[in-house]
Parts: C-alpha cells; structure tokens; sequence
C-alpha cells in the first residue's frame, strides 16, 4: 500500500535533513568503530533525520532476493563518484578493520572481489525496508553509521515515510553522547535478535540482547529470572502447541480443523498475564519472550476468527512492547490493529496512545485510517503484526 498523499507530502517537506549536532567519529571502545555522536543538548522527541536512501529495493520474493538485487543495484552506482565515495565509507563489520582503511573509492578490474566487499557491507548496515507484501532492503547513510544498543538503551529510534527514514531522540541527550539505536525489531523473538546482531556483526557480549540465551528450566537460583522462567514454560508449551496447530490445519478434514480449533483455544487460554504478571520486569531477556507469547497468541487468535481476542491481544502486545520502547512504531502498530480488529471496541485508550505517537512521530495527527495505511506502508499492518 502507498504512502497516503497526506504523508508522502510531509515526507518531501522534511527530507532531506541531518542535524547540524551531529558528528561522525571514533568511539572510545575502539570494538564500535566509528559511532555518531551530538556536539550540543539535545532534548527528547528531536528530529536528527529524514533522509531518502542511498540505495533501496523492495521485491516480492524470498530474502536472497532481496539482498541480491541490493547488491546489483549498488554495484551499478558504484560507478558514480559521489555515490562510491559515501558507500565505501560504511563499516564492513569487520571489528580489526580500522574505518581510516577503508578505501576511498572502488577499484577497477576486482569485480569479484568487490562484489564481496558489497555484500560485508549491506550485511552490515543495511535495514528492512518491507511494505504490505514485499520485502525491502536499503541503506540509509547517517543510519548506517549509528552503532546498536539494546531497545531500552538505545537513544534513538526511527520509522519510515516512504523511503524516507526519520530518526528521533527518545530521550535528553548530552554534548559528547553517543547515538544509538536497536538493529532488531522490538518484536523480534531472542533467537531472531542474536541472530541480526550477528549478521550485523555487533559482538556478542557487547549488548544484553546478544549476551543473552533462553535460560534452562532449573536455573531458577537467580531471583531476576523467576518471572522469565515461568514465561518460557508457557512459551515451549504455545510453540509445541502452534507447530501441530498449523500442521492440523493443513490437514484440511474436518477432524483436523477440530484439533487445529482445539489447540489453538489452549494456546490462546495461556493466561499471559498470570504468566507475566503485572510487576516491572527486570531481566533484559523477558520481553522478546512475552513477545513471542503474545505473538503466538495472536496467530492462534486469528486462527479461532475470535476477532474479540484479537483486539485483546493486539493491546497486551502494545502495552508490552512499550515497556521496552514506548515510542516504537510497533507499538504503535499495535495500537491502530487493536482498533482495526474490533471496530465498535472501546478504543479510549488506543485514540489516546495512537495520537501521542503520532504527535512524537509527525509533529501532527493524521486521522486514523490515515495512520492505518502508514502503517500498512511500513509492513506494519495488521495481517503482518
Ligand atoms: C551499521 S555499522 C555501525 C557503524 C560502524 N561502527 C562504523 O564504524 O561505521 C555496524 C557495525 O558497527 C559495529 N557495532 C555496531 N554496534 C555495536 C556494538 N553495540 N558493539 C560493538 N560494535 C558494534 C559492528 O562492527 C557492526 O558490524
């Protein structure tokens, strides 16, 4: 789905823009690489960027697709001068490569090697770019020279319009700070985040979103680990659940819709919020967790056709998501499919969070299903959540 005329007019008025606080330089850890720091305060919610790609593609297809047609679109610019000299300025993520060796400009005749030397690259600075039912791939310059820091200690956040990415502070930042943001989706289960973190070559160790693995049953001593434990129970029990659901499913006789029905009820029944309870969670590695739970929920939901479930579900997964990072796109995603679900539902709430995100994002309020298509746009809409 296009961007609504109302926004993609916003996006040309904004784009293209970088802070003039903003720095490019090398960080104190020399593991990071370069980094992007600010040379002045900046207070929350401050626009740092909207910046139109230096190289995007969307396809209908699988993510080799994607990454391959990245690929062959970079190496066709390579041959523009000002494109080259930005492009081979991005980290190849290899942490001993010291940023002053990057080549300046690509050489002739080595198109093998330099084929190579694109695909370091795009692994390690390239974002998902997705729409309704295409996958995306792009690069988005002063975006690619920000380093990763886990959702809730990361100062920054960004979200798409268009092809225009824009980039806010999410919190007060000082002279001198560095800029972060999250290289995974906030809803990205554990495994899905070590496994971009590595891809992008973050070392593990470096961020609590890599250091971490699902902990066994039995390494209950640490107290901070109670809450996650019992949530992993319920989510091994759900995954168990989901795969024969899905299986039954495809089965088709109308025994198997029963036992699809059947399990999918149980996986939707799992009381979350006995699961979770309602305390502050402490142990970094809780909310990918929930967020697979709440995930699987909502699948098995819209399984039943229990849209009342749905609309339930799509709001535990906003609140839950917003602990984390409460101006995240996904959150508001969440937000606008919960009153997508159930149209006549008591959306005080949602109107509410759904203004207040909008307000941080645009510096405006569009109309609901204005925001709705944006965020069928960002691959954001409901059937995707
Ligand atoms: C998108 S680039 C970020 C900018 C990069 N540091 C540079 O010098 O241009 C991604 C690369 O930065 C490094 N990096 C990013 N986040 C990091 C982190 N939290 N800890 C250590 N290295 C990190 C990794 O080498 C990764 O491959």
């Amino acid at each position: 789905m296009a961007l609504p005329a109302e926004l993609a007019q916003l996006a040309t008025e904004l784009a293209p823009f970088v802070h003039p606080a903003l720095v490019r330089r090398a960080c104190a850890d020399d593991r990071r690489g370069l980094g992007v720091f600010v040379t002045q305060p900046l207070p929350r919610g401050e626009l740092l960027l909207a910046a139109r790609p230096l190289a995007a593609v969307r396809v209908r297809g699988r993510d080799e697709d994607v990454v391959e047609r990245l690929a062959e679109l970079i190496l066709e610019r390579l041959e523009d001068p000002n494109f080259a000299e930005t492009f081979w300025s991005l980290s190849t993520g290899d942490p001993t490569e010291r940023p002053s060796q990057r080549p300046k400009r690509p050489r002739l005749g080595e198109q093998h090697e330099r084929r190579g030397q694109v695909l370091r690259i795009i692994a390690a600075n390239a974002r998902g770019w997705p729409s309704e039912d295409e996958k995306g791939l792009g690069l988005w310059q002063w975006h690619a020279y920000m380093n990763h820091a886990a959702p809730m200690e990361a100062t920054c956040s960004s979200v798409f319009l268009g092809d225009v990415l824009l980039l806010r502070t999410l919190c007060a930042v000082e002279p001198d700070e560095e800029l972060t943001n999250s290289y995974c989706a906030l809803s990205a289960k554990l495994q899905l985040r070590r496994q971009i973190l590595r891809h992008c070559g973050v070392p593990l160790g470096t961020s609590p979103d890599a250091a971490e693995s699902e902990p066994e049953d039995g390494e209950g001593d640490d107290e901070a680990l109670l809450p996650a434990l019992r949530a992993l129970r319920a989510l091994r029990a759900a995954r168990a659940a989901s795969v024969d659901a899905t299986a039954a499913v495809h089965g088709g006789a109308d025994a198997a819709v029963a036992r699809a029905t059947e399990l999918w009820r149980k996986v939707v029944d799992l009381a979350a919020e006995e699961v979770f309870g309602l305390q502050r969670p402490t142990h970094p590695i809780f909310f990918p967790m929930r967020a697979e739970l709440l995930q699987l929920q909502l699948r098995a939901a819209r399984g039943l056709g229990d849209m009342a479930k749905v609309a339930e579900l799509h709001q535990a997964m906003a609140k839950s998501l917003a602990q984390e990072q409460p101006m995240n796109v996904e959150v508001l995603a969440h937000w606008i499919a919960h009153l997508r679900a159930v149209p006549a539902v008591d959306g005080h709430a949602a109107v509410g969070a759904t203004g207040r995100l909008t307000r941080f994002w645009l510096g405006r309020r569009p109309g609901l299903k204005v925001v709705a298509e944006w965020m069928e746009s960002c691959g954001l809409g409901p059937r995707r959540l």
